[in-house]
C-alpha cells in the first residue's frame, strides 16, 4: 500500500513547525525521517497516524483520503508503534496486544481463538512470551517497546508508522525490532535518531530540518559527510564494512 503525505503544515501558536511536506513510502518500503530535535519528525507522524490534524496538505493510503477513513478503517490499514505509551489502566500485556485486534472487529464480537493464537505469535516474534502475564506498567522501558511492537504486528496492517521505535532498546533489541519490521515488508515510515541503524535497515531516507524536507534518497546517496553536516552540523567520515555496508563514524563538531 502506498503512503503519501502531500503538502502538510502545521503550526502550535505561532510557530509554524511543519511548512509543506511532501513524504511517501510505496509498497514494501522502509522510508526512514531523520532530522534533528524539534525538526517535525515526530509532528509529522503524528499528522499521518491522526494524533494531530494537518493544517493544510493531505495524506493518501493509496488513493483513498485519510481523512474520509473512520479511525476503525484506518487502523485497519495502518499500525503505529509511538513513544511514551501509558494507560490509565492496568492492562497485562497479553491485554494490550489483544487491543491490536479490535479493529478488525464488530462492536459485540468476541475474541476468538484465531485472535489469541495471532496474540500468542505476536509475542513469540518480539521475543515477550515470558512477560504475556505480567502487568504492562511494570516492564522496563524497552520491554514496553517490545510489547507495542507486538500489539502493532497482531493488528496485521498493510502500513506501518513508526516513532522512534528503539528508543529505550538495547543494541541486540534495536537490531532485531528493525530486523521483525523490515522482513514484513509492510510500507513503513520510521523517524530514527540513529544515522547507522537507519543506512542498515531504510530503503529510501527523508532528512527534515525547520519543518522542511531538506533532502531525499537512499541511505548511500542521502547520508553524506557534506548532508549530515548541513542538517546536524557534525563532522562525518563514512566507511564501509566487509558485507559492503556503510557506517557513518563522528568525527567532531
Ligand atoms: N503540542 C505542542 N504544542 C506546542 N509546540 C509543540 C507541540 N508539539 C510539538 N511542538 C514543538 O514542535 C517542534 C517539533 O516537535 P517534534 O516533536 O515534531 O520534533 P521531533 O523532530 O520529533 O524532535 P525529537 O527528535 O526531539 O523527538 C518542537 O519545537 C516542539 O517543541
Amino acid at each position: 500500500m502506498n503512503i503519501t503525505a502531500q503538502n502538510i503544515r502545521r503550526s502550535f501558536g505561532a510557530h509554524e513547525i511543519l511548512k509543506g511536506v511532501d513524504i511517501s513510502s510505496r509498497p514494501g518500503e522502509f522510508v526512514g525521517l531523520i532530522g534533528p530535535n524539534g525538526s517535525g519528525k515526530s509532528t509529522l507522524l503524528k499528522c499521518i497516524y491522526r494524533i494531530l490534524k494537518p493544517d493544510a496538505g493531505q495524506i493518501f493510503l493509496d488513493q483513498c483520503d485519510l481523512s474520509r477513513l473512520t479511525v476503525r478503517e484506518s487502523a485497519r490499514k495502518m499500525g503505529v508503534v509511538a513513544q511514551h505509551n501509558q494507560y490509565n489502566f492496568d492492562f497485562t500485556v497479553k491485554d494490550i496486544v489483544l487491543m491490536g485486534r479490535a479493529p478488525h472487529k464488530k462492536p459485540l464480537d468476541r475474541d476468538n481463538a484465531a485472535d489469541y493464537a495471532i496474540v500468542r505469535k505476536s509475542l513469540e516474534k518480539t521475543g515477550m512470551s515470558a512477560f504475556a502475564d505480567r502487568s504492562f506498567s511494570t516492564l522496563s522501558g524497552g520491554e514496553q517497546q517490545r510489547v507495542i511492537l507486538a500489539r502493532a504486528l497482531a493488528q496485521q496492517t498493510p502500513c506501518l508508522i513508526l516513532d522512534e521505535p528503539t528508543n529505550h532498546l538495547d543494541i541486540t533489541h534495536q537490531i532485531q525490532l528493525m530486523k521483525i519490521v523490515k522482513e514484513l515488508k509492510l510500507s513503513v515510515i520510521a523517524a530514527i535518531h540513529d544515522l547507522n541503524i537507519a543506512a542498515m535497515f531504510c530503503d529510501r531516507i527523508y532528512g527534515i530540518k525547520g519543518g522542511k524536507i531538506v533532502g531525499e534518497g537512499t541511505p548511500e546517496n542521502l547520508l553524506t559527510p557534506e548532508f549530515i553536516r548541513e542538517v546536524y552540523g557534525v563532522e562525518t567520515e563514512i566507511v564501509h564494512d566487509r558485507h559492503g555496508q556503510m557506517h557513518i563514524l563522528f568525527t567532531g563538531l
